[in-house]
């Protein structure tokens, strides 16, 4: 029986989470959650699941809560509960779906505890890789890829040797806009970006998907989990989204992994590695529907967050912490209604530019130095 705490548990990958956990309670005992402000849906989870420990962003929520459920469930709040959570009681697996930077000390506080980590959580791995592989290593857990194309690497790289890869392709959606020039961007809407062709997923994410930040961010994330260089990454345009990343050898040979777009896939396998269980209710893939696939070169003018991304990721040091905190807080504004989808390129590139960028970073100068890009992107917009 593995104990899992959860955080982001009522999100699109925490409640898929707590889908696998629901179909093989034999594996798996959900022991802590944590959440922001969607208290109906924690207070069900809470009856569902009966977890000891309980986290919610604010104090009058946390209150209400503990006035509704059994009084053996610790109620807590803020970054503080949030990390208690992250660690609570004898959980030995934290699935880290937060969006966001947010999910670095959580992540960082359970490797010390010596928990494996299931990473949905890109933001982290974007904003201070060198931190958390470090700790990893030196604690000795897993971090078990849950993002689709990075769980497909993942298992394309099983059984074979690290030294033998010579390449990691991503393949990449090309997101809600796959189908319009860089012209016809000008004033799309909010409902708009957030019509993903292939995936239902949270809202920032999918704004990222539409940017090809994800995409970028997914570079650096790859570059991290898998120890490549920028320059033995690629990305190619694949926009039925069944291959979800492959792996070339220096034999020339090239193993992927395929499916249906299903989520719950990549997270069951994070949480239940190195054993495969059963996933019934969720679509074979059937090429002979299917057809056809096709495959584009990314191109870095109509998709610059992806050059971006490069750039920033092969510089290192504080400037992926720009990267991240720009993009969270222009994606934000955007989903506000306050900037165009095209400024969310601008503001994040008028963040670069400016900062000077520092490297080894340690933990505290990282958060300054996202506090401080968000301010400064906060400070643009007005
Ligand atoms: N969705 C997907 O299919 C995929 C997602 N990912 C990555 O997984 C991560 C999660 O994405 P997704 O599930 O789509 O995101 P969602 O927006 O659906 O969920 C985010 C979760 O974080 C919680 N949260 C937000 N702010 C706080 C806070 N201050 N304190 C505590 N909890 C907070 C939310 O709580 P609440 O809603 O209660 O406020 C919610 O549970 C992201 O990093 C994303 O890039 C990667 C691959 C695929
Ligand atoms: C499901 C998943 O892993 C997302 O990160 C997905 O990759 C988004 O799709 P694109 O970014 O390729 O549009
Ligand atoms: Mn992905």
């Amino acid at each position: 029986m593995k104990n899992i705490a959860l955080i982001g548990s009522t999100g699109s990958i925490g409640t898929q989470t707590l889908d696998i956990i629901r179909t093989h309670r034999d594996e798996f005992n959900l022991v802590s959650i944590a959440a922001g402000r969607n208290i109906e849906l924690v207070l069900k989870q809470i009856r569902e699941f009966s977890p000891n420990v309980v986290a919610v962003e604010r104090k009058q929520d946390a209150e209400h809560i503990q006035q509704q459920v059994d009084p053996a469930v610790k109620v807590l709040h803020g970054k503080e509960g949030l990390l208690e959570a992250a660690v609570a009681d004898n959980a030995d697996f934290l699935m880290n779906a937060l969006v966001g930077s947010l999910g670095l000390e959580p992540t960082l506080q359970a490797m010390e505890a010596g928990m494996d980590i299931g990473i949905a959580n890109k933001e982290t791995l974007v904003t201070a890789g060198h931190l958390v592989t470090e700790k990893a290593k030196k604690h000795q857990v897993q971090l078990l890829p849950v993002d689709s194309e990075h769980s497909a690497i993942f298992q394309s790289l099983e059984g074979n040797r690290r030294q033998e890869v010579e390449r990691l392709i991503v393949t990449a959606s090309g997101g809600s806009f796959r189908d319009r020039s860089r012209s016809e961007l000008e004033g799309v809407s909010v409902e708009d970006a957030l019509k993903h062709p292939n995936w239902q997923m949270g809202a920032k994410i999918t704004i990222d998907s539409a940017t090809m930040m994800n995409k970028g961010f997914e570079v650096i994330e790859a570059h991290w989990l898998f120890d490549m260089s920028y320059d033995d990454i690629d990305v190619v345009l694949h926009k039925e989204s069944i291959i979800h990343s492959l792996v070339e050898y220096r034999d020339k040979s090239v193993l992927a992994q395929l499916g249906s777009p299903d989520m719950r896939v990549p997270i069951q396998y994070a949480m239940s590695y190195p054993n495969r269980l059963e996933l019934n209710d969720t679509e074979r893939l059937n090429l002979w529907e299917i057809g056809k696939l096709h495959f584009e070169k990314p191109d870095f003018d109509r998709y610059r967050c992806l050059r971006y991304a490069y750039e920033a990721g092969r510089t290192g040091g504080t400037l992926p912490t720009v990267l991240n905190a720009a993009n969270e807080e222009a994606v934000r504004h955007f989903l506000n209604g306050q900037i165009t989808f095209l400024s969310i390129e601008t503001h994040i590139e008028e963040a670069l530019g400016r900062h000077q960028t520092i490297q080894h970073p340690d933990l505290d100068t990282i958060l300054e130095v996202d506090k401080e890009t968000r301010e400064f992107v906060s400070s643009r917009i007005g």
